[in-house]
C-alpha cells in the first residue's frame, strides 16, 4: 500500500469554531429517486446527494429505462423521468456497489420489469444479507436464481408475469431496508400489499417511517400497526402510480452531520450544521438529544439558516446502557466519542451492524483495542469502557471499505496524536467531500 492511501488525521490547533453545510441525505435521495422512477411523470429533485451510493442508484435506474438528467450548472438537481412504457426494462444488470439501498430497493423495480434483472456488486457486498427480501419476492411470484451462495449477491430476479400485490411474511431483523424495499414495491400493487414482520426485533424503525412518510407524500395510503409489525400499502384507484410533487427538496444528511457535530465534544469549541430540518424522519434527528446527554450544549437557531450548533468542553459523558436500535448508523461516530468519555457505555439493539458495509461491531472493537482503548463485542452491540488518556496511542486505523469507519478514524484523530486512516476515500460512499469539509472545520484551508 502506498503512503497516499494513509490519511494523517489532522489535530485541532485550537477549540473549533466552524459552520458546515452537509450535502443531501443518502436515504432520502435514494427513496425519492425510487419513487420518481416508480411514478408516471417527471420529478425534479433538488439537493440530491451526489456520492457513490446515489450515483449507483441513478445508474441502476438508467439501466432499467428511467432517465436521470443532471442539470449542467448544479449536479444536485436531477430530473427523473420514468420509463415511457410505465414498466422498467428487463434483461438488464444492476451494479449495487456496496449500497444497501440499491440492493434492497431496486428489486422493487425488477418485480415490475418486462424481463429478468441481474444484481451484482462489490466483493464485500456479497456478504450483506439479502435472503429475507428475496424470499418475500418469491412469495409474491418471483423466481430468484442465485449464482453463488444462496441468499446473497449476485442473483437474478425473474419477475411474475404481472404483479398485483398480495401478502408477505418477512423476518426483517437483519435490516429495515427489506421492509422499505417491499413498501416501495407496494406503491405499484393494484390490489395492495400487506407486509408482516415475523422476527423478534426490528432495527432502524425511523427508516421504515421515512419510507412510509415519503409514500404518503406520493399519494399512497399506508395502514401501519407497529405494535404487531404489520403494514398495508394501497393506492387510491385514481392513482395507480406514486405521484410525488413536481419538485422535491432533500434535507441534509443528518447521519453525516454526526462526525462534525461530535468533533466539538472531542476537540472542544463549537460546530454548527446549517439547514437542520424543523422536523425529520432521519434517525440523525436524534443527535441533538444524544449529544446533549453526552455533555454538549446544543442549540438550533430559529432564523432561516436553522443552524444546529453543538458546543463541547472536551468532557464527554458515557451513555451507560443505551438502546440505539433506532439509529444504528450513528454507532461508529458515537463509539469514537465514547472512547474519550468519563464512564462506560453499552450500546444495545445494534447486532445487525454485523451485516452493514463491514461487520461494524467487530471492526470498531478491533480498532478501539488497536489504539489502547477498551471495547468488547456484545451479542446485540458493543461495550466501550474508557481508559486513562495516557493509555491511548497512535495507530493506523483500518476502514474495511466502510465510510463510517473512516469518519470514526477521523474523530479518533482529533483526540489522539498520530492517527492515520487507511483509504479515507471510502467516504465517497455518502460524502465525497469529507476531507475538504473536515479541513474546513479545523480551519486548515
Ligand atoms: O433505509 C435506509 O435508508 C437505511 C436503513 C438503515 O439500514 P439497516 O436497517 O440495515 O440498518 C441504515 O443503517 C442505512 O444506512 C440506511
Ligand atoms: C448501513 C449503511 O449503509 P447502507 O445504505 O449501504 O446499508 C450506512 O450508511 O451506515
Amino acid at each position: 500500500m502506498t503512503n497516499a492511501e494513509y490519511w494523517i488525521a489532522p489535530r485541532p490547533k485550537h477549540p473549533l469554531n466552524a459552520c458546515i453545510e452537509i450535502p443531501g441525505s443518502k436515504s432520502l435521495s435514494n427513496r425519492y429517486l425510487m419513487l420518481a422512477a416508480l411514478g408516471s411523470r417527471p420529478v425534479h429533485i433538488q439537493g440530491l446527494l451526489r456520492s457513490r451510493d446515489t450515483d449507483l442508484m441513478m445508474e441502476a435506474l438508467r439501466e432499467l429505462g428511467v432517465t436521470c438528467q443532471v442539470e449542467d450548472d448544479d449536479s444536485t438537481r436531477v430530473c427523473v423521468t420514468p420509463a415511457s412504457s410505465g414498466y422498467p426494462t428487463g434483461g438488464k444488470q444492476v451494479y449495487c456497489g456496496l449500497a444497501g439501498t440499491v440492493m434492497r430497493f431496486v428489486p422493487a423495480l425488477a418485480m415490475l420489469a418486462d424481463g429478468p434483472t441481474r444484481f451484482y456488486g462489490d466483493v464485500q457486498a456479497q456478504e450483506r444479507p439479502m435472503r429475507p427480501l428475496l424470499d418475500a419476492l418469491q412469495q409474491l411470484g418471483a423466481t430468484i436464481v442465485y449464482e453463488g451462495q444462496e441468499g446473497y449477491l449476485p442473483f437474478t430476479i425473474h419477475p411474475p408475469r404481472v404483479f398485483t400485490g398480495g401478502a408477505v411474511d418477512i423476518d426483517s431483523s437483519l435490516s429495515s431496508q427489506f421492509i422499505s424495499g417491499l413498501l416501495l414495491l407496494g406503491s405499484r400493487a393494484s390490489e395492495g400489499l400487506h407486509i408482516r414482520h415475523t422476527g423478534k426485533q426490528l432495527p432502524s424503525l425511523p427508516h421504515i417511517r421515512m419510507t412510509i412518510a415519503d409514500l404518503r407524500e406520493a399519494g399512497l395510503h399506508i395502514d401501519e400497526d407497529e405494535i404487531n409489525n404489520q403494514w398495508t400499502v394501497s393506492s387510491p384507484s385514481s392513482l395507480p402510480y406514486p405521484k410525488l410533487e413536481e419538485t422535491v427538496q432533500i434535507e441534509p444528511d443528518l447521519s453525516n452531520a454526526a462526525p462534525f457535530l461530535g468533533a466539538a465534544l472531542i476537540a472542544g469549541g463549537r460546530v454548527g450544521v446549517q439547514h437542520w430540518p424543523a422536523s425529520t424522519t432521519q434517525p440523525g434527528g436524534l443527535l441533538p438529544d444524544l449529544l446533549q446527554t453526552m455533555g454538549a450544549d446544543v442549540t438550533i437557531s430559529t432564523d432561516i439558516q436553522r443552524t444546529c450548533q453543538v458546543t463541547g468542553t472536551r468532557i464527554i459523558h458515557g451513555l451507560g446502557d443505551y438502546d440505539l436500535s433506532a439509529a444504528g448508523e450513528l454507532v461508529p461516530s458515537l463509539a469514537a466519542l465514547l472512547v474519550f468519555a468519563d464512564s462506560p457505555s453499552r450500546l444495545h439493539g445494534v447486532g445487525h451492524l454485523r451485516g452493514h458495509e463491514t461487520n461494524r461491531l467487530e471492526a470498531l472493537t478491533k480498532e478501539i483495542q488497536k489504539i489502547g482503548g477498551c471495547a468488547t463485542e456484545m451479542e446485540d452491540g458493543i461495550e466501550i469502557t474508557p481508559v486513562p488518556a495516557d493509555k491511548l496511542h497512535p495507530a493506523i486505523i483500518e476502514t474495511y471499505h466502510d465510510h463510517r469507519m473512516a469518519t470514526f478514524g477521523a474523530l479518533l484523530g482529533l483526540g489522539i496524536p498520530g492517527i492515520e486512516v487507511v483509504n479515507i476515500a471510502t467516504t465517497r460512499k455518502t460524502l465525497p467531500n469529507f476531507v475538504a469539509l473536515w479541513n474546513q472545520m479545523l480551519q486548515l484551508v
